[in-house]
């Protein structure tokens, strides 16, 4: 836990017992104030009752859950994770089988509508068109979801509003909710869905305390369908939520968060900052030199701004294209945060092994919260010892042993063995020394490549904010017959350029090249971004 005072925002947030929303800037400790929640909360907790934390990614969330726990701090029966591991894992796979006929030699795994076999599309007609699912879709095509959960499937598009089905339809899953958590969070609720919301409205008419904790401006994944507004009619009067707001940004130097504030408007009052720790370099040549060109004054960079840890430094992008070509070329130990091959599959065995393999190399991570994260109903003492064992005996035993270590650990999960698919993909990520070391957590020593979106929620002492390019952000789109610029949602883009600026502590970078390959590798011109134009940000960067 950090040792700083929180400021009387803060405190007033921490304090309150009720059902909240919090609103605040970047930076203004958000995460910080649902830790100290947690910590508070789960330390009066039985051992069986806990809190659900739903974070927008696995990263946040692993972050969220390392600060609940500093100093090994017991949160309990808590549920760290997405919000679509705590639809499948809670709710979805321990109560439908109260609600479907589903033979139990099917191993139940997720598939998105396009995965599906075109018999199995046709029992969704007009499906595209309807989405994102919204709850009130779910009168219509339920009839369609059971049939596929009879073929062992869960539609991925579906997960928000069939778990809100279960919750409103199944009683003991309201029992066990309301037994096992006496509190819900949802950070960057400015990300919500419709089926979300509900979700999280249904936790509330249950008895649980809702928290709710947001920016609007760090609104960016409108294109699946998640939007700020559900965050606003929380904020709005006689919600039933008090609303907090926190202001004081204290992660980035005043002259970052200055940058940031003027992007969103152009009048934004100047915090005082006597040194301008944001610069522009429109550097020659393409990504491939831009990552020499870092490469080559790290160090003096992380010795100006007194910086140890490769990892403290941050390498934003907007393309995967671009992740690749910075990592291929940049010469030092770094990690990008590419997918592996358990990426797209959505099975359970899958994904209990994929959870294997992180706990192994991480070291930090207990067996305890591996059986958390899969087993929703209570065991045994005995079987939970037993499972204990055997999830440790996962990290203890040699390379060529870990495929049969992982067998009793998803009898005992799953009451069947593991699916091919996950034990091919097992062996793929055991053939690739780079999918393998993307389990270990990140080495000091090593820089970390991005995207903008992942980088949400995380923070770096060192930014490097690439791809501001004309085309690329903000995204330009084609009319035709139309020779005017266009943008597909400037405002979504401007979101994203400010929550990369606001990832920075200390220094920020904003890079540029007179030409950039795009994700065909042809070279096109790199013509700044039109967001360095914007009114207001004159003199504000170096
Ligand atoms: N009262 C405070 N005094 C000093 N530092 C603070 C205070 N509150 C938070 N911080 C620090 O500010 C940084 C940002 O906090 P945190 O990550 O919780 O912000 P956030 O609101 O979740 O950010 P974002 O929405 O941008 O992801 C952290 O390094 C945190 O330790």
């Amino acid at each position: 836990m950090s040792e700083f005072t929180p400021t009387a925002e803060q405190v007033l947030a921490i304090d309150y017992l009720g059902h909240m929303v919090v609103t605040a800037c970047p930076g203004s400790g958000k995460t910080e104030v649902i830790s100290r929640k947690i910590r508070t909360l789960t330390a009066s907790l039985p051992s069986y009752k806990g809190v659900i934390a739903i974070s927008f990614t696995n990263k946040a969330s692993d972050e969220l859950r390392d600060r609940c726990k500093a100093g090994n701090l017991d949160v309990k029966g808590s549920f760290f994770g997405t919000i679509d591991k705590f639809c499948i894992g809670r709710i979805i796979l321990p109560f439908i089988k109260h609600m479907v006929i589903i033979s139990n030699s099917l191993e139940i795994s997720v598939s998105r509508f396009a995965d599906l076999s075109s018999s199995q599309q046709a029992l969704f007609p007009d499906f595209e068109s309807r989405l994102p699912l919204k709850t009130s879709d779910t009168a219509e095509i339920i009839g369609a979801i059971y049939h596929l959960l009879q073929d062992g499937i869960i539609l991925l598009e579906a997960v928000g509003i069939l778990a809100v089905h279960v919750l409103n339809t199944s009683l003991s899953c309201q029992r066990y909710i309301k037994s096992a958590y006496t509190h819900v969070f949802i950070d960057e609720y400015q990300d919500s869905g419709e089926a979300q919301h509900g979700l999280f409205l249904k936790l509330r008419d249950l008895g649980l305390i809702a928290v709710a904790v947001g920016d609007g401006d760090q609104s960016i994944y409108r294109f699946t369908g998640k939007f700020p507004e559900f965050l606003a009619e929380l904020s709005a009067s006689r919600s039933g939520f008090e609303a907090f707001t926190i202001s004081v940004n204290h992660r980035c130097h005043p002259s970052i968060a200055n940058y940031a504030n003027r992007l969103l408007s152009q009048d934004h009052p100047l915090l005082p900052s006597t040194e301008v720790a944001i610069i522009r370099r429109h550097l020659p040549g393409s990504q491939i030199e831009i990552a020499s060109w870092i490469a080559n004054q790290l160090n003096a960079t992380k010795a100006r701004y007194q910086v140890i840890n490769n990892r403290d430094v941050g390498i934003l992008v907007r393309s995967e294209n671009t992740a690749k070509l910075i990592s291929q070329n940049i010469g030092i130990p770094h990690r990008v945060f590419f997918s592996n091959p358990f990426t797209n599959s959505t099975s359970l065995s899958s994904r209990i092994i994929e959870s294997l393999l992180t706990y192994r190399f991480n070291t930090r991570l207990t067996a305890q919260s591996l059986i958390s994260e899969f087993s929703p109903l209570e065991f045994t003492v005995d079987v939970r010892n037993a499972l204990r064992i055997a999830i440790q005996l996962c990290r203890l035993c040699s390379q060529d042993e870990f495929e049969s270590s992982t067998l009793p650990v998803i009898l005992a999960l799953t009451g069947k063995p593991p699916s091919e698919e996950s034990i091919t993909l097992l062996r793929q990520v055991f053939e690739s020394t780079t999918h393998l070391a993307s389990f270990a957590p990140i080495a000091d020593n090593e820089v970390q490549i991005l995207t903008l979106h992942k980088s949400k929620g995380l923070e770096f002492k060192i930014v490097f904010h690439l791809d501001l390019y004309d085309w690329i952000l903000p995204r330009r789109i084609v009319l035709e017959g139309n020779w005017d610029v266009h943008y597909h949602d400037e405002q979504q883009c401007l979101n994203l350029h400010y929550v990369g600026i606001t990832r920075a502590r200390k220094f920020c970078c904003l890079v540029t090249s007179s030409k950039r390959f795009n994700s065909y590798n042809q070279v096109k011109n790199g013509a700044p971004s039109q967001f360095f134009a914007r009114p207001g940000l004159d003199n504000l960067f170096g």
